[in-house]
This record gives structure tokens, C-alpha cells and sequence, in this order.
């Protein structure tokens, strides 16, 4: 098995070292157009394998994309992450260009590819690799909802005082203001999370969670990147291994929920196809609302990227 992983910043190399360290692939490419940051991070990586006793051999290349040939999965990482005061739209225009293309080249060099996409704005990005490739929308899909659970669950577990282990949760929608977590299938060792955590808790939770990575970037002055290089790299594992987990995925939905054409996160068995299943929640009448508000704003910046790339021919 051969992954590539393009971008070799913060979340690219995270997710490039995980996958190494967890030997998902017996060989891992990790790409960037800046010279010689990938072969650099690559070997690095390379060199910890004898001390943590992997043997995944992590590879690295300066925008050369014969390197990346006849990958499996391809995660694309590169672009901009926002700074303190940005939304995650407002770096729309300059990873557009980034993530077509990143996409035309991978599409070129390994046509039978799985592409994950973690460059924001994840939800249009998405819609950005997807419509580029040309490949089913099943094959071309963002990682944000194991993120987003992840940092909702690691709340809930600081707030219960359980292991992270125990906690099971779903979160639907775009991954910004307007995502979707569900405590009403939010469960700790099988026990409902509201037999456990006071309703004004779990409301400050889920705000804390839709806010889960503009705190990061006040503290850090740039975006989070141990969790999502992390996220991404269990994406992958999934379809690797063929594990048919299920997780919160963004991908194009056809009529599911209710919704055309629009990229959101929904919940999906991931295996050796990409995208098995999607599964349709009996969502209430309030789950519904939000997860509408969720399609308005992601269709708003879908049509942004189609004026965008209208103006530009
Ligand atoms: N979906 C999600 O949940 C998350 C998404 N992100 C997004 O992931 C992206 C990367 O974040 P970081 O790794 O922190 O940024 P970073 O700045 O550390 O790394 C980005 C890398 O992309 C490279 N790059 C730029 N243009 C390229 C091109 N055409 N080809 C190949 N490489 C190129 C840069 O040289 C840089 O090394 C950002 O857009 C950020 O907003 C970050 C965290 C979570
Ligand atoms: O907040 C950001 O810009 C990066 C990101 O998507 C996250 O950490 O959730």
C-alpha cells in the first residue's frame, strides 16, 4: 500500500509521522512545493523508525508528483491555515488554486486514488477536489467530523472525568459555525450523555466544540494540527485495512437528509471503496433547522467558489 500525503506543514507531516508510527502503509510520500521541506520531514520521520520500532518507509519529494505514482489514498493538506481573526472562508481563493491543482496532478499520477481533502475551507475544498477529479463522489471526500467529535468527546470526558475511550458521539454539517454535534446520540459506555452531564454543561460543550478551532488559533496564532494529522491518518486507515468503520465524513450528498448538491458532513461506513454506506439518521424537527443552517452557508461559499472560478476564466 502506498499513501501520499500532500503538504508538508503541520497537519501534512502529523499525519505523514502517524501513519508511519501506526504502519498503515509500508510506504508513505509526503510532497510540498517548497524545497526540500518534504525529503527533510520525510527522513526525519524515517530515522525515528528504528526508535519507535516501525518500518514504513516515509519518502519525500519537492512538487514532483512521479514520486506519488499509483498511490492508494492521496491526503491533500496543502494551503493556507487562517490566522487569529480570519474565518476559515476567508481562505477560499487562495487554496482553491491550491487544491485544483494538487488535484489535476494527483488525478494524473495515480487515477485509481481515494482522496481525502483536510485544506480549508474543508466543506467546499471538498467540493473543489471533487469536482476537479472527476472521480465518483465517493472516492473524494474531507476529513472534519472525526475532528469535531474528537474534540467534543475529549470535553465531555474532561467534564465527566471517564476515559475518552468510553465516549461515542456523531456530529453532522459544516465544518465551521454551523456544525451540527447531536447529544442525542452522544453516549458514554452505552449510557445516554444527558443522564450524565447537566443540560447547561452539555450546551456550553457543544458551543466550546463548534468553536473548537478558533480557540487553537487564538492560542497558537496559526490553526491546530496533532488532532487533525491524526484525523486524517484514521481516514486512511480505515479504507486501507477495509475496516468499514463509521465516522463523520464530508462528501457531495445526492438526496440524502433531504439534500442535493451540497458537501456536508454526514455519518458513512469507510472502507476499501472509500465511501460503503451512507447512513440517514432520524434526525428531529431541531436537528433538521440546524443542519439547514448548515446547508445554506455551505452552499453561500460553494457559489462564492463557482463565481470565483466563473470570473477567472
Ligand atoms: N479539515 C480540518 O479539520 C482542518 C484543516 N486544516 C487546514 O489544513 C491546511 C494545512 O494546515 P497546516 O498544515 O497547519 O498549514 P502549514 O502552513 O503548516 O502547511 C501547509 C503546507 O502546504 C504547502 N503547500 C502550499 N501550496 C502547495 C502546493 N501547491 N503543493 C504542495 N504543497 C503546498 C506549504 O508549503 C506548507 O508546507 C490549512 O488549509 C488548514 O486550514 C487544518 C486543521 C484542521
Ligand atoms: O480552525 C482552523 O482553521 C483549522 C481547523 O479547521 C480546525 O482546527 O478545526
Amino acid at each position: 500500500m502506498k499513501i501520499t500525503v500532500v503538504g508538508a506543514g503541520n497537519v501534512g507531516a502529523t499525519c505523514a509521522d502517524v501513519l508511519a508510527y501506526k504502519e498503515v502503509a509500508n510506504q508513505v510520500v509526503l510532497l510540498d512545493i517548497k524545497e526540500g521541506i518534504a525529503e527533510g520531514k520525510a527522513l526525519d520521520i524515517w530515522q525515528k523508525a528504528p526508535i519507535d520500532l516501525y518500518d514504513t518507509r516515509t519518502i519525500g519529494a519537492t512538487n514532483d508528483y512521479s514520486k506519488t505514482a499509483d498511490s492508494d489514498v492521496v491526503v491533500i493538506t496543502s494551503g493556507l491555515p487562517r490566522k487569529p481573526g480570519m474565518s476559515r472562508d476567508d481562505l477560499i481563493s487562495t487554496n482553491a488554486n491550491i487544491v485544483r491543482s494538487v488535484t489535476e496532478n494527483v488525478v494524473k499520477h495515480s487515477p485509481n486514488a481515494i482522496i481525502i481533502v483536510v485544506s480549508n475551507p474543508l466543506d467546499v475544498m471538498t467540493y473543489c477536489a471533487h469536482i476537479t477529479s472527476k472521480m465518483p463522489r465517493t472516492k473524494v471526500i474531507g476529513m472534519a467530523g472525526i475532528l469535531d467529535t474528537a474534540r467534543y468527546r475529549a470535553f465531555l470526558a474532561e467534564e465527566i472525568n471517564c476515559s475518552p475511550k468510553d465516549i461515542q458521539a456523531v456530529l453532522m454539517g459544516g465544518h465551521g459555525d454551523t456544525m451540527v454535534p447531536l447529544p442525542r446520540y452522544t453516549t458514554v459506555a452505552g449510557i445516554p450523555v444527558t443522564e450524565l452531564v447537566a443540560k447547561d454543561k452539555l450546551d456550553a460543550i457543544v458551543n466550546r466544540t463548534i468553536n473548537g478551532g478558533g480557540e487553537l488559533v487564538k492560542l497558537m496564532g496559526t490553526s491546530a494540527w496533532y488532532a487533525p494529522g491524526s484525523a486524517a491518518a484514521q481516514m486512511v486507515e480505515a479504507i486501507v485495512k477495509d475496516q468499514r468503520r463509521i465516522f463523520p465524513v464530508c462528501m457531495k450528498l445526492e438526496g440524502e437528509y433531504g439534500i442535493d448538491n451540497c458537501y456536508l458532513g454526514v455519518p458513512v461506513v469507510l472502507g476499501k471503496n472509500g465511501v460503503e454506506k451512507i447512513i440517514e439518521l432520524k434526525l428531529n424537527d431541531e436537528e433538521k433547522a440546524l443542519l439547514e443552517v448548515s446547508r445554506q452557508k455551505v452552499s453561500e461559499v460553494m457559489q462564492a467558489l463557482d463565481t470565483m472560478t466563473a470570473a477567472a476564466k
